[in-house]
This record gives structure tokens, sequence and C-alpha cells, in this order.
């Protein structure tokens, strides 16, 4: 979508073998809160979350909101011991981030820190069929396609754009690339307004327009995606634990997903050539645990890269399929 928004002159194709409610955004909780990328300097990462923020927040405050499933959240990130740095520094992109108090403290008494915060939580499947919509409103074409190799693409199309997620490993055998499976609850319980995170990011309750997400599971190299029934009580019990009235939570619907992981998400231009003939690729993927908080961010660097192909392209060739 953001391709087909900054780059006019080029016709925008979305191929994929799987869709909304069958991806792995589908299974996330979709709250802005980042993840950290060992490999991509923190000012990156920043303004990669700036602009993510900024985008669904004005989505947030405009009539399309609800369909688009984009909201504001309110609540707490709780530690039983005080963290290493008490301001993140994705702080002053969050709105009125600040300590917990220590009357906050006393609704839940085995932790000694929090901090309090409101930040946007994208409910899925409703964002992604809305950006779907988007999507066809710009005139893009979508068709359901396995890509066995990205090469198959060159007769076809100008530039490719590689976002297939874990799918990533099969497809350009990145073995930097890793599942870390994670299970979620999505409950009935529309009493639970607040988000309630602890800080080992292992136990989590994120309240959505229509179900709350309960987490969760982080399970390096684990590519199952059956649920797992001790699991779900076990990620239950966790969760009443922080936020005793979940155990009137009624509908559980159990779901897992893989996170794409790596030390930093592949986000670059390799140029693919056979036979004196080229392909410029841009890669999109490995986001790992944090793709939601940084997805317009890192879309917005992948169609400055495409721009730039189309325009050696344009620059280049009276060939250009364009
Ligand atoms: C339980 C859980 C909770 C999470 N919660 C959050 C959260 O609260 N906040 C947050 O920021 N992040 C969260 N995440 C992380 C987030 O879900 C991921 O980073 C994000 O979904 C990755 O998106 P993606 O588009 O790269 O991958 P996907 O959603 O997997 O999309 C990849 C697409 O590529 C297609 N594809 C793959 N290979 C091929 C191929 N060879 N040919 C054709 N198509 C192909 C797939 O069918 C799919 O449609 C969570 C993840 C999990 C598992
Ligand atoms: O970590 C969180 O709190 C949000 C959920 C998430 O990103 C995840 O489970 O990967």
């Amino acid at each position: 979508l953001c391709i087909a928004e900054t780059c006019p002159s080029g016709s925008v194709t979305v191929l994929s073998d799987q869709f909304s409610p069958d991806t792995t955004s589908d299974a996330a909780a979709g709250i802005l809160i980042p993840h950290t990328y060992p490999g991509t300097p923190i000012h990156v990462q920043k303004q990669w979350f700036k602009e993510t923020f900024t985008y669904l927040f004005a989505i947030s405050n405009s009539a399309e909101a609800s369909e688009a499933g984009i909201h504001l959240v309110s609540g707490w990130q709780v530690f039983k011991n005080s963290p290493k740095e008490e301001l993140p520094f994705w702080s002053d992109i969050v709105l009125g981030f600040r300590l917990m108090s220590k009357a906050e403290l006393q609704k839940f008494p085995q932790h000694q820190f929090g901090q309090a915060f409101t930040t946007l939580k994208c409910d899925c499947p409703p964002y992604l069929l809305w950006l779907e919509k988007r999507l066809k409103a710009a005139g893009v074409q979508i068709y359901t396609r396995k890509v066995a190799d990205l090469w198959e693409l060159h007769s076809e199309y100008n530039v490719v754009v590689n976002c297939t997620g874990i799918g990533a490993r099969q497809l350009v055998g990145d073995e930097k690339l890793f599942p870390v499976r994670g299970q979620v609850l999505k409950v009935h319980a529309p009493w639970v307004k607040n988000f309630i995170r602890d800080g080992d990011g292992l136990t989590y309750i994120y309240p959505g327009i229509h179900r709350v997400t309960l987490g969760g599971t982080r399970e390096k190299d684990n590519w199952s995606l059956a649920p797992d029934p001790g699991t779900t009580k076990d990620i239950f019990d966790r969760c009443c634990s922080l936020e005793p009235s979940l155990r009137g939570a009624q509908d559980i619907k159990v779901k897992v997903g893989l996170r794409p992981s790596r030390q930093h998400v592949r986000l670059q231009r390799e140029v693919l050539s056979q036979g004196g003939v080229k392909l410029p690729v841009i890669h999109n993927y490995g986001h790992g645990a944090g793709g939601f908080s940084v997805h317009r961010g890192t879309a917005k660097e992948a169609a400055r890269l495409v721009g730039e192909c189309i325009a050696a392209l344009q620059g280049s060739s009276s060939r250009a399929k364009l």
C-alpha cells in the first residue's frame, strides 16, 4: 500500500499464498510496543516506530478507526524487579509515559515497579482487511500464488518486494531467520479496558475492540502451528494472576503464529542476475515480535528503495514494463 501511494508511476501486484485470517499477522496482539532488534541502530528503530505511531494515530483519530480496527489503549507495564532502563527509547513517542505511583502498583502485589502509558493497537483481522480494501481502491491487483523462487517473477515484473515473513527462510534460504512460536488466546471479556504487560515479556493482556488477547509464549525454533492445550491453561492462569477478573472470560479461541525473527529486519536492495538479465529485489522481512510496531516505518523505507529502482530502470531502459 505504501508503494502504491508513494510510487504512482508503477503498477503494484500482491502475490501471496495465504491471506487473512491465515497469516502470522492475524495471530498477533497488534499492540504498538517496540521489540528491540539487536542488529539495528536504536535511532533507526525509533524512527520506524515513530512513523508507524504517527500513521496509526491519524487513523485512530478518523472516521475509519473502527473499521480499520485501530484504537488507543492505556495501561501498565509492570516489573517484578526494576528494569535496567527505566525510560525505554520509545517513551517519548507513546502518549503520557510516566512511572506508576505506589497506589497504582497496589493492583499488582507481585510487582514493584511499573510504567503507565497510552499506545495504539491494531485489531486483526480487521486491520488487514482494511488494508486490503485500500489496496483494491488504489488499483492494486491481488492474486493467490505461492512463489517457489523469486527468479520466476523476472519475466512478469520489473521490481520484486519480498515481504514473506517466516516464509523467507525457504524462499530465499535465509538461515539467519528463525521462528519464535507464539500462542495466544482471544477471549470475550469486554470489562477489561486497560492493557497489562509483565515486563518479562511473557504474560500480557491486550484489550481490542471486540476481543482481549491473552499471551503468551516465545519458543525459539519451534515450527508447530498446532495449539497446545497445556500452554492454553498456563497462559490463562498467568493472565488471571495479573487480572483476576479474567476468570469470567468466555469464548476462548486459541491462535498460534511464528514470529519471523532475526538479529535485524532485512530491509535492503539486492539485484538478482541470470544470463545478463537483472531483477531488483527489495527485501522487507524479519520483523520478529515487533512487526506491527514498525510496519509503516519499514514499509516507507522499502517504498523509497522501490522508488530508487524505478528511477534507475526509467533512466537505463525503455523496455521497463512500468
Ligand atoms: C503471538 C504473536 C503475537 C504478536 N504480537 C505482536 C504485537 O502485539 N505487536 C507487534 O508489533 N508485533 C506482534 N507480533 C509480531 C508480528 O505478528 C509479526 O512481526 C508480523 O506479523 C510479521 O508480518 P509479516 O507481514 O512479515 O509476516 P506474515 O504476516 O507472516 O505475512 C507474510 C505473508 O507472506 C506470504 N508468503 C510467505 N512465503 C510465501 C511464498 N513463498 N509465496 C507467496 N507468499 C508467501 C504468507 O502467506 C503471508 O501472507 C506477534 C507475533 C505473534 C506470533
Ligand atoms: O510483547 C508484547 O507485549 C506484545 C506481543 C508481542 O509482540 C509478541 O507476543 O510477540
